[in-house]
This record gives structure tokens, C-alpha cells and sequence, in this order.
């Protein structure tokens, strides 16, 4: 059977602490701030523990970090060795004080990254250009950069009539702004019921809600309180970082968005709920085969190049491969002992 693992509509993460990164390869993430935990105290006894961006600080290896908090909890891969997390969402249960006198007058939001797709095949060429016109995606010598707009145009215009072949083939148009939504809908939900009044959002990178439209919204609702949730559990310069180095030019430039309180979720490939629900999704499978015992569990992730791996720190291989081992663990004791095999997609 086969499980495809680099996947952005998995379901919800309830908390994990993040860290930012800045080397000249791997985007800074939401720079100009410091990391003051701070606890937004919830009705039924909800807590959210939240980080407030105000400045940052430089480790020996030349990152920008977030400061003012203990180190990570999730410090095995290189995004976030180097770095200090900052800590979002909701955890314990103990107090019980209405909502109100808790969030106050605070705003809180919840920004969901994506990719993003193209809704029609009319949309195939011009979304392609936008991902091929992403410097995250392709990569030039700094020499050459004034080349990166007309190669995109270039190779998205070579590239569309086989990508529409694939588009058409399931059903005329990406389903990712569709399931998108329905995920911002069921965690905004989950969060209502959890007594945090959160407004959640949607920001794609190459399409349509384009994360500049996101962001406007955000400002327009008067948000004060921001966590930034990239969709993808495991961290990639290519997907979550390119993101968030967009999110960050943007807050740069925009005296709202810099004093406004963010948190970044860099990934949560390793959170319980992920695995367990990988894990779910793998059992059920086996159980429609005659000898489920028999068969190999075939785990498909996207690939990067080589050079993000082994140049510029990309931890999404380290990361994809202890997210497997850890879904294994969970079937294990599930008592179900498969073997399994992980393969990574080409790039093209
Ligand atoms: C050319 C380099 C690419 C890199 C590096 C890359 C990384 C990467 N991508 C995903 C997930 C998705 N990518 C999707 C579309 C897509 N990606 C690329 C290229 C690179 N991706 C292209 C050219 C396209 C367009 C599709 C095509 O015509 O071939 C999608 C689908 C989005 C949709 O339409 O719904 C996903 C999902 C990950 C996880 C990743 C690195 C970790
Ligand atoms: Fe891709």
C-alpha cells in the first residue's frame, strides 16, 4: 500500500514550539522579534501559551533567532537547532475563567499557509509561472537572478499543456483551495469549541487566496494576537520556508503587522495527533487485504534538491524520515509489523 507522506491536508495540530531561521541560504522567518512567552488564559480552564514578537538577536552561526525562551523541545533537526522556540496554542486545565476577562479586547487569528492551486486550466499557466518565479523553487546564481522572471515564463509555458493534462484528468482544477478551507472552517470550529474566539485564515503562496490578500484581511478584522500555521508538517525551504519568507517581506514592510504578536508553527510532522491519525489512516487500509501481515507499506514523500539536503540545511528529509519512524512506532504498538519502504518523488 502506498502512503503519501509529504501531504498538506492532514488534520489539525494542536501545539508545538517553533523556531526561526536566518543564514544567507534559509529564510528569516518574521524577523524583528523576540520571543516573550505570554499566557492567554482561556474559559474551561484552556491556556494558550503564546509568544509576543518585539526584536531578535544573532547566534554564533550568523541565525536570527527568537530569544527569550528555553530551547526547543523538538531540537533533533537543523531548522530548529539552531534557534529558540517560540511557543504557541493550547495546552492544560486548570483555571476556570470566563473568556472574556481572559482574551479581553484581543484579537486572535490563525493564518493557515498552502500552496495553493490552479482552479481552472486557464489558471495552469500563470500559477506555474508564479512557482517557477519563486527563487525557493528554482534557485539561480546570484549573477543570473535577473533571469529568474523570464525562465519562469519560459519553462511555465513548456510545462503547462502537460500539467493541464494532469489537471484535467482530475477534474479540471486543483481540489487544495477547497480542502483548504474546509480545514480553516473545521479548526475554527475546534477552536470555538475550545472557548478560543479565533478568526482563521487562508494565505497560498502561487494562487488564489494569494497570502497578501490574507494578510489584508487580517488587518481590515483589527487581529492583534497572530498564529502562523504552515500546512505542511514537515519543514521544506521549498514549501513552508518560501512561505514565510514571503510573510516576512511583507511584515517588514508594514508598521501594523510588525507590532502586532505572531507565532510561527515551523512544523508538526512529529505532533500525536498526526501520527496517530497516519497511523489510523495506514490500519485501515491494511485491513481491506486478505493478508494484511503480507503487505509493504510504501511511504511516497515529494523531493527536494539535493543541494537544499546537503548546502543549505533543509531539514525535510531528516524530517520526513523521523516522522516514518515514528508512525511505525505507533503501528508497532499496534502490534502491526509491516515492512516499509520510503521513496521520494522526482522533482521537475
Ligand atoms: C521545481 C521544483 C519543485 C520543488 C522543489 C517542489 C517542492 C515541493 N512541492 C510540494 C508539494 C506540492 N507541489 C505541487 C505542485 C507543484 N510543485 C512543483 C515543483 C516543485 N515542488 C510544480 C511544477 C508543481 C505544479 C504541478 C505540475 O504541473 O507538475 C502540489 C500540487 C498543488 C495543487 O495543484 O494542488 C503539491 C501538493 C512539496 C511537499 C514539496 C517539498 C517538500
Ligand atoms: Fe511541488
Amino acid at each position: 500500500m502506498m502512503m503519501n507522506c509529504g501531504a498538506m491536508n492532514a488534520t489539525t495540530p494542536s501545539s508545538t514550539s517553533w523556531s526561526a531561521s536566518h543564514s544567507s541560504k534559509i529564510p528569516m522567518l518574521l524577523p524583528r522579534a523576540i520571543c516573550s512567552t505570554q499566557r492567554m488564559c482561556c474559559g474551561s480552564g484552556v491556556h494558550v501559551d503564546a509568544c509576543v514578537s518585539t526584536n531578535v538577536s544573532r547566534n554564533a552561526k550568523d541565525s536570527m533567532v527568537w530569544s527569550g525562551t528555553s530551547p526547543s523541545l523538538y531540537s533533533k533537526q537543523p531548522i530548529n537547532k539552531f534557534l529558540l522556540p517560540l511557543r504557541a496554542l493550547v495546552t492544560s486545565t486548570s483555571q476556570d475563567v470566563p473568556i472574556a476577562s481572559l482574551i479581553g479586547r484581543e484579537k486572535v487569528g490563525v493564518l493557515l499557509l498552502n500552496l495553493g492551486g490552479p482552479e481552472t486550466l486557464e489558471d495552469v499557466q500563470p500559477f506555474l509561472f508564479n512557482l517557477f518565479a519563486d527563487p525557493d523553487i528554482i534557485r539561480l546564481p546570484r549573477l543570473f537572478r535577473f533571469l529568474q522572471k523570464p525562465l519562469a515564463q519560459f519553462i511555465s509555458v513548456a510545462r503547462a499543456p502537460k500539467s493541464k493534462e494532469g489537471y484535467a484528468s482530475i477534474g479540471g482544477g486543483s481540489p487544495l483551495r477547497h480542502i483548504t478551507d474546509a480545514q480553516a472552517e473545521e479548526l475554527r470550529k475546534s477552536l470555538w469549541e475550545k472557548q478560543v474566539p479565533a478568526k482563521v485564515y487562508v494565505g497560498m503562496r502561487y494562487w488564489h487566496p494569494f497570502t497578501e490578500e490574507a494578510i489584508e484581511q487580517i488587518k481590515r478584522d483589527g487581529i492583534t494576537k497572530l498564529v502562523v500555521l504552515p500546512l505542511y508538517p514537515q519543514f521544506s525551504i521549498s514549501t513552508s520556508g518560501s512561505s514565510l519568507r514571503l510573510l516576512e517581506s511583507i511584515f517588514r514592510e508594514d508598521e501594523y503587522l510588525v507590532s502586532m504578536q505572531h507565532t510561527v508553527i515551523p512544523s508538526w510532522y512529529q505532533r500525536e495527533g498526526y501520527i496517530k491519525a497516519m497511523a489510523n489512516l495506514i490500519g485501515k487500509e491494511l485491513e481491506t487485504f486478505d493478508h494484511p501481515e503480507q503487505v509493504l507499506i510504501f511511504f511516497s514523500a515529494h523531493g527536494v534538491p539535493l543541494a537544499y539536503v546537503e548546502e543549505a540545511g533543509d531539514p525535510y528529509k531528516a524530517e520526513m524520515e523521523e516522522c516514518i519512524d515514528l508512525i511505525m512506532e505507533e503501528l508497532e504498538k499496534r502490534k502491526i509489523m509491516n515492512a516499509y519502504t520510503l521513496a521520494y518523488q522526482q522533482v521537475t
